[in-house]
C-alpha cells in the first residue's frame, strides 16, 4: 500500500531523512520508534507531501506520489494525525469531525458513524474541543481522520503526554479499527511497548536513518 524508495528529505539545506527505505502492506500496522529528534515527524511530513522528499520516491497504491501536492494525497485515501492533534479548540467535538467530512468530499453522517465508534466520544460530542484532555483530544484527533475515509493512517506520537489509562484506550480503539475497518497504519512513537502492542513490524530511526 505505501512503499518508500532511497527516500531523502530536509529543511532547506540541512538534510535530515537519508536514504529512508520502507514498507506497509494493506492491513498492516508498522511502527516508527525513535527517540527525540531523530526525524519521525519529518518523515511523516515528507509521506503527507508537507515536506518535499529531495531524492527517492514515494508510491501509495502502485501510484508515484513523490510530487503530489498534500490535498492530493488525501484524496487518494493518506491519513495524517499530526503531532500535537492540531483539533479547532472554539469547535465542538462534532463540528471538528463535520469539518474532517467536508474537507474529506464526506456526507456529514459519516462524523455520526465515527462518533458511534469510539464510546468515549458521544458524551463529549457537543463540548468545545479546547476544553478536552489530551487523551480525549487523541481520541477525537483519530476519529476526526477516519472522517476522511483513509484508507491508510499514519499517527505522529499518540501516547505523547497521555496517561497510562487512556494509552491503553487507545491501544483497544486502534485494534477495534484494525478488526472492524481494516485499516492500514503508520505509527511513529518513541513508546516501545505501544508499538509492540499494535504493530506486526517496526523500523527504528536514528539521526535521520533507518536501522532495523
Ligand atoms: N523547520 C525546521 N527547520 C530546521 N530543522 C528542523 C525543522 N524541524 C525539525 N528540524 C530538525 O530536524 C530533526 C528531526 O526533527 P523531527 O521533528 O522530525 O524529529 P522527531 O523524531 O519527530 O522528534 P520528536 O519526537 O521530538 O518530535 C531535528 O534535528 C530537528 O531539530
Amino acid at each position: 500500500m505505501l512503499q518508500l524508495v532511497g527516500v531523502h528529505s530536509g529543511y532547506g539545506q540541512i538534510p535530515i531523512l537519508r536514504d529512508i527505505s520502507l514498507n506497509v502492506a494493506e492491513g498492516e500496522f508498522v511502527g516508527i520508534l525513535g527517540h527525540n529528534g531523530m526525524g519521525k515527524s519529518t518523515l511523516l511530513m515528507t509521506i503527507g507531501g508537507t515536506l518535499p522528499a529531495t531524492d527517492g520516491r514515494i508510491e501509495m497504491g502502485g501510484q508515484d506520489i513523490t510530487r503530489l501536492p498534500v490535498h492530493r494525497r488525501a484524496r487518494m485515501g493518506l491519513g495524517y494525525v499530526k503531532q500535537g492533534r492540531r483539533i479547532f479548540p472554539r469547535l465542538t467535538v462534532r463540528e471538528n469531525m463535520q469539518a474532517a467530512c467536508l474537507a474529506g468530499g464526506q456526507p456529514l453522517a459519516r462524523a455520526e458513524e465515527m462518533i458511534a465508534l469510539f464510546p468515549r466520544l458521544a458524551p463529549i460530542a457537543e463540548r468545545p474541543g479546547g476544553v478536552l484532555s489530551g487523551g480525549e483530544q487523541q481520541i477525537l484527533a483519530l476519529a476526526r481522520c477516519l472522517c476522511t475515509a483513509p484508507r491508510l493512517v499514519m499517527l505522529d506520537e499518540p501516547t505523547e503526554g497521555i496517561q497510562p489509562s487512556i494509552r491503553e484506550e487507545i491501544v483497544e480503539a486502534l485494534l477495534m479499527l484494525r478488526d472492524r475497518l481494516r485499516l492500514t497504519m503508520l505509527l511513529v512513537e518513541q513508546n516501545e511497548a505501544f508499538l509492540g502492542a499494535l504493530c506486526t513490524r517496526s523500523y527504528c530511526l536514528e539521526k535521520g536513518r533507518l536501522v532495523a
